[in-house]
């Protein structure tokens, strides 16, 4: 008998995430007097970032949330955004501030990231947040991983003691994801791209956390059948037919027939990604 993985779908969550918030910010501007407002600085001109920001905004203004972005041209320099940054940690108006990655090269990420005031930190990559979700307190957490633990928890996907392994070891995604897991009583394994023999590692998974950047890295036999696989890879590529396409890092098409469940792309961890970031806006606009 053959079977098919269950698809945990994200759009679907996330637009019933933020009919959720629109409903929270109906009521609480009454209270406040005013909207909670999110800053997203952009820089230069990267298609897929344009289109990300784009995204961001057309959300924001679904549930309620001013937009206040900003972009520079891609010869911006660091003392511009961060006389940027330092203004609107100070306009009472801005509740949540992030950058959009990833930057011109000129530019130094970490140090802006580090200048965002943390009550506002959206995207919860300040040293402040990151290291309240190491220590298991509460604060902003970051974007992607929360929006991966937001699915599996509304598919039900009990963690405890399951094996998860998380290919990936940014600072956006798979440092964070890991924390989060263990946090749900996962036991955790980081693999990258230097980890020899991906696939044995990745076949001891319960739950498969993917996030490299590479299409197709991740094939049916580097798969245990029954195993949860999440997909965050985007990447778009040109198909046989000259058509561009986005695809995750996961061959969605030989994984599926194996896996138990599993997120496409598009229409998986992007969603929840902006949903999420819509929350903590939300959720620093409370606190402030
Ligand atoms: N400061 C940040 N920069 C970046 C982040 C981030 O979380 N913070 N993540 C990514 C880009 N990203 C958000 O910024 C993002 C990417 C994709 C999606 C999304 O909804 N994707 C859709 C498909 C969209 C399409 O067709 O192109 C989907 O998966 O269904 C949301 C957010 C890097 N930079």
């Amino acid at each position: 008998m053959s079977s098919t993985a269950q698809l945990l779908d994200g759009k679907a969550l996330a637009n019933g995430l933020q009919t959720e918030l629109m409903q929270q910010v109906q009521v609480l501007q009454v209270h406040m007097g005013r909207p909670p407002g999110l800053a997203v600085l952009m820089v230069g001109d990267n298609p897929a970032s344009a289109a990300y920001v784009r995204n961001k905004e057309r959300a924001c203004a679904n549930v309620g949330i001013a937009s206040f972005g900003q972009h520079f041209p891609a010869t911006a320099t660091q003392a511009e955004l961060e006389q940027a940054i330092a203004t609107l940690n100070r306009d009472d108006r801005v509740d949540g501030i992030l950058v959009q990655l990833p930057l011109p090269d000129h530019l130094d990420a970490v140090a802006l990231l580090n200048q965002i005031e943390p009550s506002k930190d959206a995207d919860g990559l300040h040293p402040v947040n990151l290291g309240r979700l190491v220590r298991g307190e509460p604060g902003l957490r970051s974007c992607t991983p929360a929006g991966v633990m937001r699915l599996l928890e509304a598919y039900k996907v009990n963690l405890k003691g399951q094996q998860a392994v998380v290919i990936g070891r940014s600072i956006l995604v798979g440092k964070p994801q890991a924390l989060m897991l263990l946090e749900a009583d996962a036991t955790v394994t980081i693999a990258h791209s230097r980890t020899p023999d991906l696939g044995a590692i990745a076949r001891t998974a319960d739950v498969l956390v993917v996030a490299v950047g590479r299409p197709a890295l991740i094939t049916a036999e580097m798969v245990k059948p029954g195993a949860i696989v999440v997909d965050v890879g985007m990447n778009r590529v040109t198909d046989a037919t000259g058509k561009a396409r986005l695809v995750g890092d996961v061959d969605f098409a030989s994984v599926q027939p194996i896996a138990k469940m599993i997120t496409p792309v598009p229409g998986g961890i992007g969603p929840m990604t902006v949903a999420m970031l819509l929350q903590n806006t939300v959720l620093s606009y409370r606190e402030r």
